[in-house]
């Protein structure tokens, strides 16, 4: 009795409302937040306004078309198999992917039709143009015929739908024009953005290989992609540091660096165990948190 249970090992059912909470990822969804908030803080301070709907309408939008990005996500995975050890992939819970895909597609149109919305009162395309293109490199990122995730590229997209084309087209609701600042505020944005997609490449290593899909993790080797990470957490801080000299930020947006301890964390976490994929799976919301604590620094700090 007792051989037969060494034998066969006993695989403890995960309780699905588990899965489900992985498989919504909700502390994600600061990704879409942390952009607008910071376009329309560099606004404020040019500004000294906010157009409170205009801000609640983008920050809708912005979730609601982050919403379809996942959903599609794990459709379009799951036609290339690459997620057949996903359990909390919405696919897989389901098994109903047409309707996923119906999901997806609505919370699109809702999203779309939100900076449809600021773009038609403002009678000036530019909003709804950035958020479309932002959207097709997040379809570019994953869908057929592109996949260029499968390539290696994501972190590329992730930079500039998150950073520079996001983060601009936030301040571009508020002030109609253009800025510098902004777009320094969107460079750091960018960065530690792709940096969450880095991170979440590390557990997937086996998975992507079988499929074929080349992240930047693959190309590199777990040790060497984890010896990259404090070189990018550095950029972040380099560049934070730059612009308060060069006066694009205030002298209180130093207050990003109460994040280091988080960054030294990531840092040291995923060096420890780059080889051990089943440690790694939630090693991204360590990313997240610094993602997090670094957009509000530099949003609060620009208000001020
Ligand atoms: C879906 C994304 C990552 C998941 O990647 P992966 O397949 O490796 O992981 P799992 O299968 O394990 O989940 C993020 C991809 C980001 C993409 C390059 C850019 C998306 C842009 C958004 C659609 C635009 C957001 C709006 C903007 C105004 C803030
Ligand atoms: O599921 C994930 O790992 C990610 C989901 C997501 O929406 C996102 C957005 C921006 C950067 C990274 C990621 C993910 O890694």
């Amino acid at each position: 009795m007792v051989k037969s249970l060494v034998d066969t090992p006993q695989i403890s059912p995960i309780p699905s409302r588990k899965l489900w909470m992985a498989a919504i990822k909700l502390p994600m969804y600061s990704v879409a937040i942390v952009p607008i908030a910071t376009g329309t803080a560099v606004a404020y301070r040019d500004t000294g306004a906010i157009n409170w709907a205009v801000f609640a309408t983008f920050l809708a939008a912005a979730i609601v078309i982050l919403v379809w990005e996942n959903l599609c996500n794990d459709v379009f995975d799951a036609e290339t198999g690459i997620d057949i050890h996903k359990a909390h992939s919405v696919v897989n819970l389901t098994g109903k992917k047409n309707l996923i895909l119906a999901i997806a597609n609505i919370c699109l149109l809702m999203g779309i039709g939100g900076v449809l919305a600021i773009s038609w009162l403002q009678q000036d395309a530019v909003v709804v143009s950035l958020v479309a293109l932002c959207c097709l490199l997040g379809y570019m990122y994953q869908g057929p015929p592109f996949r260029l995730g499968y390539q290696g590229w994501g972190e590329i997209l992730c930079f500039f739908a998150f950073g520079p084309l996001g983060v601009s087209a936030a301040y571009y609701s508020q002030t109609q024009s253009w800025s510098i600042g902004s777009l320094a505020a969107a460079v750091v944005v960018g960065i530690i953005t792709s940096l969450i997609l880095f991170c979440s490449h590390f557990n997937q290593v086996e998975d992507d290989l079988a499929a074929g899909k080349r992240s930047p993790v693959v190309r590199l080797g777990t040790k060497r992609a984890s010896q990259l990470l404090p070189w990018v957490c550095a950029v972040i801080y380099a560049v934070t540091i730059v612009a308060i000299a060069l006066q694009f930020f205030p002298i209180w947006t130093a207050i990003v660096l109460v994040s280091l301890p988080i960054a030294w964390k990531l840092c040291t976490f995923i060096g420890d165990h780059h080889e051990q994929s089943e440690m790694l799976l939630n090693c991204r919301f360590i990313a997240v948190a610094l993602h997090f604590v670094v957009g509000s620094c530099l949003s609060v700090s620009l208000i001020f």
